[in-house]
Parts: C-alpha cells; structure tokens; sequence
C-alpha cells in the first residue's frame, strides 16, 4: 500500500534575525503518515529550528511546509489541532501536580471536561506518574519531569507528534517507558517526529531518519538503505561517516 504523504518541507531556509548566516539552507523533506521520523545531526545542526518552523512557532525564512490529512492540504489553524511537541525544555508549571498540569493544557485544548479526567488518568497511569499525581511535578526526577513533559505534549491525543530529545538526560528505565509508549502510540496511527542525540535510540525507534549538518540535509531516507549504500551496521557509524569527527560549537 502507497503511504501518505502528511508533511511536505520544500526548500525551507531560516536565517534568525540577530545571525550572519542560515541555520537551515533549502531543506526538502516528505514525511509520510504513520512514520517515525528522525532528524538526527550535531549540536547546532538546525534541529530545533525545523521543528519550530513545522510547529510554527517560528516561520521560514523562505520556502514552505504543507499539512495534508486524507491527502488534502489543510489550513494553519486546522494544523494546530492535530499536532503536538514536546519540547527539549520543560514545558509544565513545576509548582502544580501532574494531575492539575494535565487539567490546565488539556482546558486550554477545549478538551470536554469528562474525556480530559478519562484521558488524564490514562496517561498519569500509562506514563507511570499515578502515585506522584498530586506532588509538586518541581520535586521530581528528571525522568519524571520528562515522562510529564510528554503527558502534556499529547494530552490532545495529536495525530502528528514532534518530540525534541523526549529522553535527555532520563535513565534507562524512563527511557524505556517513554520510547514503549510512543512505539505504541506509532502503531495505533500517530505520526512522530522527533530528535535524539541518542544513535541506538534512534537505530531502533526510526523508519526514516534525515541526517542534518551545518543546516543542510545531507542525507535522508530509510534507514536499512542509507546503512546499506554507506556500507556501515549501525546508526552511529553511518552518522560519523557522514557528519566527521570534528567538534561543533
Ligand atoms: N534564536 C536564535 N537566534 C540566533 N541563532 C539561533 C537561534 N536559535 C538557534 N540559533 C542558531 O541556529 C543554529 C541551529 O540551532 P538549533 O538549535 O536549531 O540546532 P540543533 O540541531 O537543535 O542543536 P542541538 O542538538 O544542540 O540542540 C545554531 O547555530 C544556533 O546557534
């Protein structure tokens, strides 16, 4: 069966107002329904920056992005309801519980007030956060805070999830559970999207992975095929032999 095509990045440049220079140069990417896709590259690569512009919290310089649903393309404000990011910082009130973070962003979702608690608990439940539900999310653990920044991030039940680095900093059993869940929410349909500086994480959570350098794509597809061409077994060597092994400020 012929995929979907549900986001299509066509010669997207972004040059930041107070910098000399692009921080991405002429990106074009498709990204098909149902995938799991990586943007991997170094530090400073543009990661961040093409998230944004596809969340559009910030526009392009130049070149566009289109949203199709159903193979229709479909407005900004449409947009905005079907998708969700998580971003790298901590995007929650670290003075309120799980529970009254979910209930503040899911109000601000206009989420019916019954399917918000159904869909709290679900989540305070499925993320391992239940018995911590009313603690102050600010006494957490880092893993914590990561697994409740991602409850928020989806509370909307988005049918295109972006997540930039979800598993920063979080041990190897909350790494588990945040990459088991969005696997899991990957095969009930949602699209993802998402950064990692972590190459196994990536190897095994990736269908198609664009490796981004400097602002530019230099290499994008499925990822058997680009270790095959590259001749290399794994993620990490194919993302030093593409990317060097110089540092990047
Ligand atoms: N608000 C900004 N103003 C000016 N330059 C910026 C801004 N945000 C990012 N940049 C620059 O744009 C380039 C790309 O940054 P970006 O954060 O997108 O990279 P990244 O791949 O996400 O990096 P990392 O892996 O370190 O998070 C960098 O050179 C960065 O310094």
């Amino acid at each position: 069966m012929e995929t979907q095509v549900c986001i299509e990045i066509q010669q997207v440049s972004k040059r930041y107002k107070s910098s000399g220079e692009d921080s991405l140069t002429k990106v074009s990417l498709n990204i098909s329904c149902g995938d799991v896709f990586g943007l991997l590259g170094p530090n400073g690569a543009g990661k961040t920056t093409l998230i944004s512009i596809l969340c559009g919290i910030i526009p392009p310089t130049s070149g566009q992005v289109t949203y199709f649903v159903d193979g229709n393309i479909i407005t900004e404000n449409e947009r905005k309801s079907i998708i969700g990011f998580v971003p790298q910082e901590y995007a929650f009130y670290q003075e309120l519980t799980p529970r009254q973070n979910l209930d503040y962003f899911g109000a601000m979702y206009n989420i019916p007030k019954k399917e918000l608690e159904i869909r709290r608990e679900e989540l305070l439940e499925v993320l391992g956060l239940a018995k911590s539900a009313d603690k102050k999310v600010g006494t957490f653990s880092g893993g914590m805070k990561r697994r409740v920044n991602l409850a928020i991030g989806i509370i909307h039940n988005p049918e295109i999830l972006f997540l930039d680095e979800p598993t920063v900093g979080v041990d190897v059993q909350s790494r588990n559970a945040i990459i088991r869940y969005l696997q899991q929410i990957n095969k009930a349909g949602t699209t993802i999207i998402y950064t990692s500086h972590h190459m196994s994480e990536a190897e095994e959570f990736c269908k198609h992975i664009a490796l981004i350098d400097h602002g530019k794509v230099i290499a994008k597809g499925e990822l058997a095929g680009l270790k095959a061409e590259n001749q290399v077994s794994d993620l990490q060597s194919l993302f030093i032999n593409l990317t060097g092994e110089e540092y990047r400020d």
